[in-house]
């Protein structure tokens, strides 16, 4: 119910008691992080702690990583991530703004030279950041660079007015009441500001005193290496919204009955129809599916910023392609679950007091922000390519690509399943994902070698990605799962979540010969002996999330049920019902009821 000027407060107010509780708790980096998280309101902190501080991390000299990074963590300074621009935002070889250095004063001059360079979305830019790490295209000695970070003040720290030169504001408002409008996504232009030589962030690249341009010796690409770690951190808001609504919506449809009384006895659970079912429990099964696939990511981040420490780039690429891969398949499967669950609620779900539109409205970005889903699925495609390319010159893939070494089975192979009850043969699900992302990535290499084209490989992507989701969920169930039959229920989940995309995706299945159509009408058997299997624990599933009330913020997705009572208290709050007679009643209604009766006694 707040102005977007009173939320944007509203922001501020709760990031600086945060500050101040993290400081006098002694909060570690991972407590203040998940104490922004349960805030649950995106502000000008997550760019500062997610986009700001990684930058200079990973492409700052120990040196520049010293003084930026002390002011940083104490919050003398507010940084924010300015790499958009009004003109540019996926191609980020196309970014417009300069940044000329003059070895006359030692300084870069950053200009933005049209009004397409204007920088155009940076989360805290608005009207919250000091600072920003913004991207530009270097030039030095009359020759462009291409795009290079650099550090620069953007405000007074004395009465946070914008330096000479710079014209900064908000881009206005974004969709949804609540959702991003918290956040002062921002325009800025820069007039000929002058900077130091020293906030080039150097890591990659340096410009000497006298102007010449010389490369470290790490690759270019670790210019992207923010997006991959944001990227990563990513899938794991994407399993932890698409549980919430999934949460809501079975406890839920638990709670509502429809149709089916029998003898003047109750009427049916909605949870009971096997449609909702089968609408409701594949977003079920991806919510784990996508939490185990975020968690083995975080390890592979970790495991490549290790390598790169020790000036191992090998795994550099797999990294890439699996962050953006995966960042794009589960935010977009998110995004959707989260528009069906509403449906799957009712009208009920329509109601901001469900919770489920400001959950949309505030998810729904992330198929775009930190990469657009298709442009990043087609990077994954750029990189199947390759290792086709690499398999057919015999070299042996690893890691996630490991399966493709094994190309003369899995181009001719058969399933193996013959009953119902082999699909539930982890080896057999794991064979078939891995024989249709394989046999997909081979037709799409043969197709580009005959018609070059950047588009293809799209579907050939979101196959591998897949492959990789289920692939991490039939190894989680290789772990010991503590408590008494979890792992069983689990093992239900896997099933549903390959079996659904069997079922979605029959058409890829089929055509590259990787199921026969019996074949894939036994999986959609199996499905709906899972989905009945599953029904009796789906309430126990999403409890197991462990969300408070508050932070669900649904009065359909109650611990205790209470449904209808909270709807109805919600109801009152509503400002509209702060009179009984509503606003407007004299000007607007009162004289057309009036002249309406008179026209009626004529
Ligand atoms: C309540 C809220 C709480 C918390 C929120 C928490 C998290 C959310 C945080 C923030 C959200 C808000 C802010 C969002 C911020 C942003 O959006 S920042 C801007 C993000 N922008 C993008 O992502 C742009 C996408 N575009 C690109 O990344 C690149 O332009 C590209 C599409 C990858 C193309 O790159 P390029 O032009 O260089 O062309 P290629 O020829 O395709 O690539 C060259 C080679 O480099 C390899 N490559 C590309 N990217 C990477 C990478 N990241 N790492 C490693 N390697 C990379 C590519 O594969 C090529 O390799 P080759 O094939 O071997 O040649
Ligand atoms: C809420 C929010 C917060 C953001 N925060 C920041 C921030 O803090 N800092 C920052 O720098 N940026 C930020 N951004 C910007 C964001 O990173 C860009 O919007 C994003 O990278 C997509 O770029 P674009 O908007 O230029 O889309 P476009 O690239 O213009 O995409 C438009 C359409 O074209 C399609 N398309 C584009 N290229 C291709 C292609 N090669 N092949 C096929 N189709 C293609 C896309 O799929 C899409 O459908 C934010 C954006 C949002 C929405």
């Amino acid at each position: 119910m707040l102005s977007r000027k009173e939320l944007f407060k509203d922001t501020l107010k709760k990031a600086a008691h945060a500050w101040k509780r993290t400081v006098e708790l002694h909060l570690t980096e991972e407590e203040a992080n998940l104490l922004r998280l349960y805030i649950d309101q995106p502000g000008y902190v997550d760019l500062h702690w997610v986009m700001f501080v990684p930058a200079i991390k990973g492409q700052g000299t120990e040196e520049q990583q010293k003084k930026w990074l002390t002011m940083a963590y104490k919050f003398q300074i507010i940084g924010t991530y300015a790499q958009t621009e009004l003109g540019h935002g996926s191609n980020v070889q196309g970014l417009e703004t300069t940044a000329t250095f003059d070895p006359s004063t030692d300084e870069f001059i950053m200009h933005s030279p049209t009004l397409t360079s204007s920088k155009w979305w940076p989360g805290g830019l608005g009207k919250t950041s000091t600072h920003a790490v913004v991207y530009a295209r270097l030039i030095t000695e009359g020759k462009d660079y291409g795009i290079h970070g650099f550090i620069m003040q953007l405000r007074s720290l004395d009465d946070h007015s914008p330096l000479p030169g710079i014209t900064i504001g908000d881009i206005g408002g974004k969709f949804g009441s609540g959702a991003y409008n918290s956040m002062d996504n921002g325009v800025m232009r820069l007039d000929h500001v002058r900077i130091p030589r020293d906030q080039m962030l150097m890591r990659l690249a340096q410009v000497t005193r006298e102007g010449k341009y010389v490369h470290s010796d790490v690759p270019k690409q670790l210019l992207y290496g923010t997006m991959v770690y944001v990227r990563q951190t990513i899938v794991a808001d994407a399993s932890r919204a698409l549980s919430r609504a999934v949460c809501i919506a079975v406890r839920y449809g638990a709670i509502r009955k429809q149709f089916g009384s029998k003898a003047g006895g109750p009427e049916t659970q909605v949870l009971n129809y096997k449609t909702q079912q089968s609408r409701l429990f594949p977003f079920l099964a991806s919510a784990y599916a996508f939490r185990f696939v975020g968690q083995w990511l975080k390890w592979l981040y970790t495991d490549v910023t290790q390598k790169l420490e020790s000036k191992d780039f090998s795994t550099l690429p797999e990294a890439h392609a699996c962050t953006a891969g995966l960042k794009s398949v589960t935010t977009s499967a998110t995004a959707d679950a989260i528009e069906e669950c509403q449906k799957l609620c009712g009208g009920h779900g329509y109601l901001n007091s469900s919770g489920l539109p400001e959950l949309f409205a505030v998810n729904l970005p992330a198929c775009t922000y930190e990469g657009d889903n298709v442009v990043l699925l087609l990077q994954v495609a750029r990189f199947l390519m390759k290792t086709v390319s690499q398999v057919a010159s015999g070299k042996q893939p690893v890691g996630t690509t490991a399966y493709m070494g094994n190309i003369q089975h899995l181009m001719q192979c058969k399933s193996v399943v013959n009953t119902v009850e082999d699909w539930l043969n982890p080896a057999a699900i794991k064979e078939v994902f891995e024989a249709r992302a394989l046999r997909m990535a081979v037709n799409c290499a043969q197709n580009i070698s005959k018609a070059p084209s950047q588009e293809e490989g799209f579907e050939a992507a979101v196959a591998h990605v897949q492959l990789i989701i289920v692939t991490k969920f039939i190894e989680k169930l290789q772990e010991d799962i503590l408590g008494h039959g979890v792992k069983e229920q689990l093992q239900k989940l896997c099933g549903i979540y390959a079996l659904h995309l069997i079922h979605k995706h029959l058409g890829d299945f089929l055509s590259t010969g990787c199921v026969t159509a019996r074949q894939g009408s036994l999986a959609n058997e199996r499905l709906g002996k899972l989905y009945a299997q599953v029904r009796p624990n789906a309430v126990a599933l999403v409890d197991a999330f462990d969300y408070t009330d508050h932070y669900l913020g649904s009065a359909l997705g109650r611990y205790d049920g209470d449904v209808y009572s909270a709807l109805y208290k919600e109801a009152w709050k509503d400002p509209l019902n702060e009179t009984v007679v509503p606003d407007g009643y004299q000007e607007h209604l009162r004289p057309l009821l009036k002249q309406q009766l008179k026209l009626s006694r004529l």
